[in-house]
């Protein structure tokens, strides 16, 4: 059996070497292989799977320094029936990639936003003039390095080997431990999901509207947690893009959804939320360490 996986292309982002090391433990584990289906956006990677072009799809979720991922986030609220598999930790060493002489030789510098944000101490201290030009993924702009000697790119050294780009500066990030989370995802109740291996999940995802901006609307959700003794492990609100300061809330639970305590917990939740949105349970696989 082969699979589709979409993930952010092109080729060497961080989000294809998530994919990597899920489809070599799946391999191992399985006997499955799979094709890496590159994708401009990581909307675009979550609209491949929902439209059925991919089986699976990796997307970066969230990194230890800046926080989520906005456009992974917006997108599984906005499409419909897309269900979280597994859950995977990578670390994040940026390179600078560029055809510069030197430092001194460099105008612009792209990058996706999470890795320019990352590297803000060390751009400010090393190349302080720059224009910093966010991009859709780390190797969006790495093959226009070869015809412009002014322009560098933030992405691994595995991309810049993988182009066969010069790497000017190694270890760019302003916190050595920097590390992403990546969601693996399926469409819910698709076929695919009975030929992964069986995990034992400890995590559940879920978002959810509150009914009115009054005292108390989030209280009430996350008591239902508390009462039950269900541990968070992130809560994280996105504007609903209905009107300015309304939210909707993202919530990592460390239970599995179909322990008697979580049953009643998305029970009881029915009656303080608008819409809610059960994302799935999944484990966390060790396979990209630093965990
Ligand atoms: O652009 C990439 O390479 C991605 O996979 C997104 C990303 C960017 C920076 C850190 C982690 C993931």
């Amino acid at each position: 059996m082969s699979l589709s996986i979409a993930h952010l292309g092109p080729p060497g982002t961080y989000a294809e070497q998530a994919t990597v090391l899920y489809v070599n433990w799946l391999t191992q584990t399985t006997g499955t292989e799979a094709m890496l289906c590159p994708y401009p956006s990581i909307a675009q990677s979550l609209q491949a799977l929902a439209t059925g072009k991919t089986q699976l799809a990796v997307v970066p979720v969230e990194n230890s320094i800046e926080g989520s991922v906005t456009m992974t986030m917006d997108t599984l609220w906005q499409l419909d029936s897309l269900q979280i598999h597994s859950a995977l930790v990578l670390p994040i060493a940026h390179t600078l990639i560029s055809c510069a002489a030197s430092l001194d030789e460099i105008k612009t510098v792209y990058s996706h936003p999470q890795a320019l944000a990352q590297c803000q101490g060390w751009l400010g201290a090393f190349l302080p003039n720059v224009q910093l030009i966010p991009i859709n993924s780390t190797t969006e702009a790495l093959q226009k390095l070869e015809d412009d000697l002014t322009i560098a790119a933030i992405a691994s050294s595995r991309a810049a080997e993988l182009y066969n780009l010069p790497i000017l500066a190694r270890n760019i990030n302003d916190y050595p431990e920097n590390c992403t989370r990546f969601w693996v995802v399926s469409q819910a109740e698709a076929d695919i999901i009975h030929q992964l291996p069986a995990q034992n999940p400890t995590h559940t995802s879920i978002a959810f509207t509150v009914p009115a901006n009054v005292p108390g609307a989030l209280l009430k959700p996350l008591q239902i947690f508390a009462q039950l003794g269900i541990n968070l492990s992130r809560i994280e609100s996105r504007p609903t893009k209905r009107s300015l300061g309304e939210y909707l809330f993202f919530v990592d639970l460390e239970s599995d959804v179909s322990t008697p305590n979580m049953k009643t917990a998305l029970g009881e939740l029915t009656a303080y939320t608008e819409v809610i949105k059960i994302f799935g349970s999944y484990s966390v696989l060790s396979v990209g360490s630093k965990g």
